[in-house]
C-alpha cells in the first residue's frame, strides 16, 4: 500500500496545487506552492501568525497522552510552547556547542572508521545500520552526555561468532528497550491522533494496544527524569569553578541560573527550566533528531554515488582543502569552507525531503489564497512538492547541485527550498544538523572510496512522519591519498 506522501504527491498530480481532503471527519487543506500560504501558515511573525498548532495537537489523543500542555511539538500553550522553544533553539545554535559537536562527531567517526577498515573492503555494508547507530551515539553523547556504545554493539553483532569481542559497560540501563521505547513515540503519536476515542476506550484488542503504548511512555519519561536528576546532583555537587560538561542537557539544567557559564541571555525566557519541562524537551530532541539525520545521510550518500560527476567534483574539493594527515576538522573549516559540498547536501535534501510533510491548524478566522477559512481548519502543506515544483526550479527532476551555488543564486526562488520548514514551526535543531551532516560526508569521503553495491537500484524509502531511509548497501574501500 502507498504510504501517506507518495498518496499525497498522486492528489498533486490528478488535482494541482490546491486542493482539500478528509481524515475521518477533519477536513485538510492542502498546498503545494509556497505563495499560496504566504499570508497565512508561511507567514514569518510570530506574533501575527495564526499557525502555531500542530493539527494533532488539537486531538483528544494527543490531549490524553499530555503532550498538548508541555514540550514543543504539540503544546497548544503559547507562552510555553514559544519559552521552551527560545531556550532550545538558543542552546542548540550556541557557538561553543556547535564546536563542541564538530569536535565530538570526530571522535565517535574514527571509532567507525576502525570497524569499516577491519571488516575490510570485500564486504557490504548495510549502511543504514551503520548511520543509525553512528547517529544514534553522536546524539546521545551531544544531548546527555552520555556514551551508549551503539556502534561497538552493532560492530560486535556482524562480526563471526569467534571474532565477537566482550562489549562496554553500558552507561544505560536497558539501552536497547530504551531506543525501542524512543523509537515508538511517532507511531505512537499516530495511533492516538487517527484512532478516535470510543475505540482506544472501549473496544478491547485497541484498548490494551492503546495501554500499552501509555506504558511504554511512562517508563520512557522515568528512565529520561532518571538521566536528569543524574545529572542536575552531578551539577550541584560540583565546585563554582569546575569546568562543566557541554551537553544539551547541561545547559537545559543551567540556563538562567547562576551555575551558567556560558551566560545565556534570551529575550523574554528569564527562569530556569524545571525538571518536568526538560525531561519533555530532551525526549523531544531525540525524537526529532535521530531518524530525521540518519535518513539525511543515507539519501545524501545514495545521491553523490549516484551521479559520479558530482562525486569526483565533492572528493576533488574536499582533497583540495584538507590534508590527508589532517586528523583534525577544525570547525570555522566546517562552517565557511566547502561551497560545492554544501550545495551537493542542498540538492540531496531537495530532491529527497526528510521531512516533506506539515499539517497546522488556524486558531482564528483567516482569509488566504483567495478563500475564507474558519478557525479550526487544518492548512496541510508538501515541502517535497514545492522542492521539486515546476514554479521554482529549472529541470526539477536533475540532481544539479550547481543551482545552489553563489553565482546561480540569482536563479533561486525565496523560500522554495525549505528542509527545515518554513513556518513558526520550524526546526530549532537546523544549525547543529548541518554541521554534523557537513562534518561526515567530509570525512566519509576523504578517507574512503564510497560505491553503492546495487548502483542501479532506486533507494528504498518509507514515511513515518518523515522519510526514512530504509535499506542503503555500501562498500567501503580505505583511500591511500599518499
Ligand atoms: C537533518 C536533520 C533534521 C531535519 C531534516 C529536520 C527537519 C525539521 C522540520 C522540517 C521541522 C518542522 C516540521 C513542521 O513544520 O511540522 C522540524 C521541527 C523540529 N525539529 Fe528538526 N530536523 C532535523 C534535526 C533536528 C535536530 C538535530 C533537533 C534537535 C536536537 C531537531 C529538533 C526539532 C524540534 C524540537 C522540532 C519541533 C519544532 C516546533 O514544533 O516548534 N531537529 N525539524
Amino acid at each position: 500500500m502507498a504510504d501517506a506522501y507518495t498518496f499525497l504527491n498522486a492528489m498533486h498530480k490528478q488535482y494541482g496545487d490546491i486542493f482539500e481532503f478528509y481524515i475521518g471527519s477533519r477536513r485538510l487543506i492542502m498546498l503545494n506552492r509556497v505563495d499560496l500560504g504566504e499570508n497565512g501558515v508561511f507567514k514569518q511573525s510570530i506574533k501575527s501568525n495564526n499557525y502555531f498548532l500542530r493539527d494533532a495537537a488539537l486531538s483528544q489523543g494527543w490531549e490524553e497522552l499530555g503532550w498538548t500542555n508541555r514540550g514543543i511539538i504539540g503544546n497548544r500553550l503559547i507562552t510555553d510552547w514559544l519559552f521552551n522553544k527560545r531556550l532550545l533553539s538558543h542552546c542548540l545554535s550556541s557557538t561553543k556547542y556547535l564546536k563542541e559537536s564538530v569536535s565530538s562527531i570526530q571522535q565517535i567517526f574514527s571509532e567507525a572508521e576502525g570497524y569499516w577498515k577491519e571488516l575490510g573492503d570485500s564486504k557490504p555494508l548495510e549502511f543504514t545500520e551503520w548511520m543509525h547507530c553512528f547517529i544514534v551515539d553522536t546524539q546521545i553523547k551531544l544531548i546527555t552526555g552520555q556514551m551508549t556504545y551503539s556502534l561497538s554493539s552493532y560492530y560486535n553483532s556482524v562480526l563471526p561468532p569467534h571474532l565477537k569481542k566482550p562489549l562496554p559497560r553500558q552507561s544505560l540501563e536497558d539501552y536497547s528497550k530504551f531506543m525501542s521505547y524512543l523509537l515508538a513515540w511517532p507511531p505512537t503519536g499516530q495511533f492516538f491522533y487517527f484512532v478516535p476515542p470510543l475505540l482506544r476506550h472501549y473496544v478491547p484488542g485497541i484498548r490494551h494496544i492503546a495501554e500499552w503504548l501509555k506504558m511504554r511512555l511512562k517508563w520512557l519519561e522515568s528512565e529520561v527524569a532518571k538521566i536528569v536528576r543524574e545529572k542536575k546532583k552531578m551539577i550541584e555537587n560540583m565546585d563554582n569553578d569546575e569546568a562543566q560538561e557541554l551537553n544539551l542537557l547541561t545547559m537545559l539544567l543551567t540556563i538562567n541560573t547562576e551555575r551558567d557559564t556560558n551566560k545565556f541571555k534570551v529575550e523574554n525566557a528569564e527562569r530556569p527550566f524545571t525538571e518536568e519541562e526538560i525531561v519533555e524537551i530532551l525526549i523531544e530532541a531525540f525524537i526529532a533528531a535521530l531518524d530525521t539525520t540518519t535518513s539525511t545521510l543515507c539519501f545524501l550518500f545514495y545521491n553523490i554515488c549516484k551521479h559520479p560527476d558530482v562525486k569526483s567534483r565533492l572528493v576533488a574539493e574536499i582533497d583540495a582543502t584538507i590534508s590527508s594527515q589532517d586528523n583534525n576538522l577544525d570547525y570555522d573549516s566546517v562552517t565557511t569552507l566547502f561551497p560545492y559540498t554544501n550545495a551537493v547536501m542542498k540538492e540531496s535534501a531537495r530532491m529527497i525531503t526528510v521531512v516533506p510533510l506539515g499539517a497546522q491548524v488556524a486558531s482564528k478566522d483567516d482569509e488566504f489564497a483567495g478563500y475564507k477559512w474558519s478557525a479550526g481548519t487544518a492548512v496541510a502543506f508538501n515541502y517535497g512538492v514545492i522542492h521539486r515544483h515546476k514554479a521554482y526550479w529549472k529541470d526539477p527532476e536533475i540532481f544539479r547541485p550547481e543551482r545552489f551555488l553563489d553565482e546561480h543564486r540569482d536563479e533561486l526562488k525565496p523560500r522554495a527550498f525549505m528542509p527545515f520548514g518554513g513556518t513558526v514551526k520550524s526546526c530549532p535543531g537546523k544549525l547543529l544538523a548541518e554541521r554534523l551532516v557537513k562534518t561526515v560526508v567530509i570525512l566519509l569521503f576523504s578517507r574512503f572510496e564510497v560505491e553503492l553495491c546495487e548502483p542501479d537500484k532506486e533507494v528504498k524509502r518509507k514515511y513515518v512522519l518523515n522519510n526514512r531511509c530504509e535499506e542503503l548497501k555500501v562498500y567501503l574501500k580505505a583511500r591511500n591519498r599518499g
